[in-house]
């Protein structure tokens, strides 16, 4: 029998996705093949409406492919997951709950209480994101940053084994996006998830990642998947290195010259 660790820990095979089930009606995305190992952290880039959100949806189970199969650990995902948790590109934090309260939500939701362990470990990730003072703060009195923080502690604290990442970052300004990223980094070398993360910065998915899929225009397809072969931990003299304008400048040939492929 093969082995689990031997498989790729989320497959997706011969992957497309139609919106519309009219036979001959246009493919949002199309011939994916994509294998993800487990605790890899993978980016996804691509022109707008290429179907980066997509390959997500899917991934998650929200969404199921008009063609091909995405599985993980070889089990066909034909449903929303358990062990999935998603970070969008707004935290939506519910503002009259506390920012631990916020944290523990999903907890409640899903099992209709938390215990003080579950508390603990609440406090625990939000000292990691640097919210420790911040814990019994209404959303309202956090900056965008803090927010977003708070979206991926929440997400974490359910400790699932895929994080799916739809452009987390987009809506923060440059400096605090630069310094999530690498407080995202920290987090994943401690607790070691299978990341998918969407992005529309090459610098951001060549900082971050192991490796960059990098897609087409609708209908998307994969252009290319760059192997980042950066040494970690990454940190900002890692954008100094030679390499890392080797592999964005890779990737910018491919968005802004496709036909050149
Ligand atoms: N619910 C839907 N119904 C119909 N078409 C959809 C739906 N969601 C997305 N699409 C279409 O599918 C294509 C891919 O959309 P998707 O949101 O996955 O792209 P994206 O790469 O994430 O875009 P962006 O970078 O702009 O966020 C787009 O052309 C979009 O208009």
């Amino acid at each position: 029998m093969e082995h689990t660790s031997e498989r790729a820990f989320v497959r997706m095979a011969g992957v497309g996705h139609r919106y519309d089930p009219t036979p001959g009606s246009p493919m949002a995305v199309q011939n994916i093949d994509l294998d993800i190992n487990r605790h890899e952290f993978v980016a996804v880039v691509g022109p707008s409406g290429c179907g980066k959100s997509t390959l997500l949806r899917m991934v998650s189970g929200l969404l199921v492919p008009s063609e091909g199969e995405v599985s993980v650990f070889g089990k066909q995902v034909n449903g929303p997951r358990d062990d999935v948790g998603i970070v969008f590109q707004k935290p939506t934090l519910l503002p009259w709950l506390s920012v631990r309260k916020n944290v523990l939500f999903p907890l409640k939701h899903k099992f209709g209480r938390y215990g003080a362990q579950d508390e603990k470990r609440a406090n625990e990730l939000l000292a990691m994101a640097g919210l420790e003072a911040f814990a019994d703060k209404m959303p309202d009195e956090l900056s965008g940053g803090m927010q977003q923080r708070v979206g991926i502690v929440r997400a974490l604290l359910l400790n699932p084994d895929i994080l799916l990442m739809d452009e987390p970052f987009s809506a923060l300004d440059a400096m605090t996006r630069e310094q999530i990223g690498f407080d995202l980094l920290k987090i994943w070398d401690e607790q070691p998830k299978t990341v998918l993360f969407i992005t529309h910065s090459i610098s951001e998915a060549v900082l971050l990642a192991d490796r960059v899929l990098v897609m087409s225009k609708r209908p998307g397809s994969v252009l290319d998947l760059i192997e980042v072969d950066l040494p970690r931990p990454r940190s900002p003299e890692t954008i100094k290195h030679p390499r890392f304008s080797e592999l964005t400048d890779r990737i910018r040939k491919h968005i802004y010259e496709p036909d050149a492929h």
